[in-house]
């Protein structure tokens, strides 16, 4: 028998972001491994024209929550989404609800942040700073909250080279921060961002670290763990390998290759590509949120859930694995033949950029509007180039994060809870994780069908072919521009000419000599 699934047994757990890609995969799990769970309250906004509670049936009845009908059939019953919205004071929960959720939960896991990288220094803290605050508040008034685990990310100390399992502080206090967000305009937040994210790439990653020390100062006597995942990719193993629903990371890039429209990035190959599949940080995460609980450490303990020091991988060997899973797994109706440059190399890259990528995007355009049609493949290229540009800082750098609290939770699981709970990511085996990655956007994220790989590889062939002719039309263009106007080209083209004549006299000389 696990421990874990036993002790979420009949506990009432509050989980934030349970809409997001690792909160569902979170409450998967839960319901999957501890049917016998009392409730899961999720705070939930209405979004895109559907209410809350159409978000959360939508979940339950997609492909994720098959496994979780067969164990727990009344799961239904067992999720009470709350209306609640981060951004407004007290979550703009109801009073009746704020009153059963302080009354009643165990356990809360906060995963609702924004993760997006340009976000606006106002509403990244908003979300990432005060909203944790406002969280930690209300967890401080449950009477039965046994942990509180914080999801962080590994990079929130991206600025270090090496980093330990240790909170380090910014220089700007959070509260300040806090406090100066409501009463500077946007304008001034704008000009001093800059310098208040320092050697961060950007607000996410800065606010990110903000809440950090935000849980630290006001954690008071709760017992409170922070989990620090580096690039959360598609699922390893569980319910499914390859599950996957958003573009964020490397699915947004495996698109973009696949489809033909991204051929060139500026990455190092031989830098670590730390990327760690959702459902080892939810297994991670499930192990803390047990041991928090349970052995009540001292100090709040932080784990990285990270992948380099244990099984590197880097990001050469991952886009030619990436690369050669199209060769078998195609998607539909690319743009041009997936092909991936990785150069370190900044002029490189922008001559990549222009021949390779905007180049296409025009005369694609201008055959649009010859064929009466409207052109957007510019706008399109011109925005992947913006979001490759963001992803870049990553891709160029390599990480040390000591990983002693994870590896001490490894060893302090049975082997019960070790196999039901694994994530020790030493038994991952890369090259068939990116097979599985791959098929997986295709699937869930491109929703294509499989019985259309033989025609998406008689596309590609048909590609090739307008490829080699494209190319060849160019080169006697080029050549015959060239011979018109220098004396020189001329020459050489008759050498050239008179070499083969010379040369195939030569050939068919000696063969009649042979006959
Ligand atoms: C052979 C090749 C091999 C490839 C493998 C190489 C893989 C390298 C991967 C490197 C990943 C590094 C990630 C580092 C993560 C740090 C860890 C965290 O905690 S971070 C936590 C994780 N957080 C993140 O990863 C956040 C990253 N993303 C962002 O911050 C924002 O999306 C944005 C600022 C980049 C663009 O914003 P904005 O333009 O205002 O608007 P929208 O957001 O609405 O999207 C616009 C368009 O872009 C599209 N699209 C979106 N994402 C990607 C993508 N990744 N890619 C491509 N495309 C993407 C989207 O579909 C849309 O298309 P369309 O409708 O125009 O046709
Ligand atoms: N994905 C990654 O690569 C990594 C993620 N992380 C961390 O993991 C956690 C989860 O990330 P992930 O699942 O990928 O992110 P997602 O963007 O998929 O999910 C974010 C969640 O936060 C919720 N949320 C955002 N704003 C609000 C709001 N105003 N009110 C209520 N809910 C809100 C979203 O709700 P809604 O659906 O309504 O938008 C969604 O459920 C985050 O803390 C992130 O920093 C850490 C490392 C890497």
């Amino acid at each position: 028998m696990s421990m874990i699934a036993a002790f979420y047994s009949g506990k009432s757990i509050l989980i934030t972001g349970a809409t997001g890609f690792m909160g569902k995969v979170l409450m998967e799990k839960l319901f999957r491994t501890s049917p016998d769970l009392k409730v899961i309250y999720i705070l939930v906004r209405p979004k895109a024209g559907q209410t809350t509670q159409q978000r959360v049936f939508q979940i339950l009845n997609s492909k994720l929550f098959e496994k979780v009908k067969e164990v727990c059939p009344n799961v239904h019953e067992k999720i009470r989404a709350i209306y609640a919205d981060l951004n407004q004071n007290d979550f703009a929960i109801s009073k009746e609800d704020m009153q059963e959720l302080l009354s009643c939960t165990n356990i809360v896991f906060h995963c609702a942040a924004t993760v997006r990288f340009d976000d606006h220094l106002r509403h990244a803290v908003q979300l990432n700073v005060t909203a944790t605050q406002q969280l930690l508040l209300m967890a401080s008034q449950m009477p039965k909250l046994e942990a509180f685990i914080h999801i962080s990310t590994a990079f929130s100390n991206c600025n270090l080279k090496h980093i330990d399992e240790v909170i380090y502080p910014c220089p700007v206090e959070p509260k300040k921060i806090i406090d100066s967000m409501e009463w500077l305009d946007d304008a001034i937040i704008d000009e001093i961002t800059p310098k208040l994210i320092g050697d961060r790439p950007n607000t996410y990653t800065y606010t990110k670290a903000l809440g950090e020390m935000v849980v630290q100062q006001e954690s008071g006597n709760l017992n409170i763990a922070i989990i620090r995942p580096s690039i959360v990719g598609a699922t390893w193993q569980e319910p499914f390998p390859g599950w996957v629903d958003n573009l964020n990371g490397p699915s947004g890039l495996i698109i973009a290759a696949g489809k033909g429209f991204l051929r060139a990035i500026r990455a190092t190959p031989m830098a670590v590509a730390d990327l760690i599949p959702v459902d080892t940080v939810v297994n991670l995460t499930l192990a803390v949120g047990w041991y928090t609980a349970v052995h009540r450490p001292k100090s709040t303990l932080i784990y990285h859930c990270t992948s380099g020091n244990l099984n590197p991988c880097n990001w050469g060997k991952m886009g030619f694995q990436v690369l050669a899973t199209f060769e078998k797994i195609p998607f539909e109706r690319a743009f041009r033949r997936p092909y991936a440059d990785f150069t370190t190399n900044t002029i490189t890259t922008q001559y990549w950029n222009a021949v390779s990528h905007r180049a296409p995007a025009i005369i694609y355009d201008f055959y649009l509007r010859l064929t009466g049609r409207k052109p957007r493949m510019t706008k399109v290229m011109n925005r992947l180039l913006r979001t490759v540009s963001m992803l870049e800082y990553f891709v160029n750098r390599s990480w040390e994060w000591s990983t002693y609290n994870t590896e001490m939770l490894m060893s302090e699981l049975s082997p019960e809870d070790q196999r039901v709970f694994n994530f020790d990511v030493r038994q991952l085996n890369w090259l068939e994780y990116i097979e599985n990655y791959v098929l997986g956007v295709k699937k869930y994220l491109l929703k294509e069908d499989m019985a259309g790989i033989p025609e998406a590889k008689q596309h590609l062939k048909r590609l090739r072919n307008i490829h080699y002719l494209f190319n060849t039309a160019l080169f006697l263009i080029a050549w015959r521009l060239l011979i018109a106007r220098s004396q020189m080209a001329r020459n050489v083209w008759f050498f050239i000419v008179s070499f083969c004549y010379k040369f195939l006299s030569y050939f068919r000389a000696s063969s009649t000599l042979k006959v």
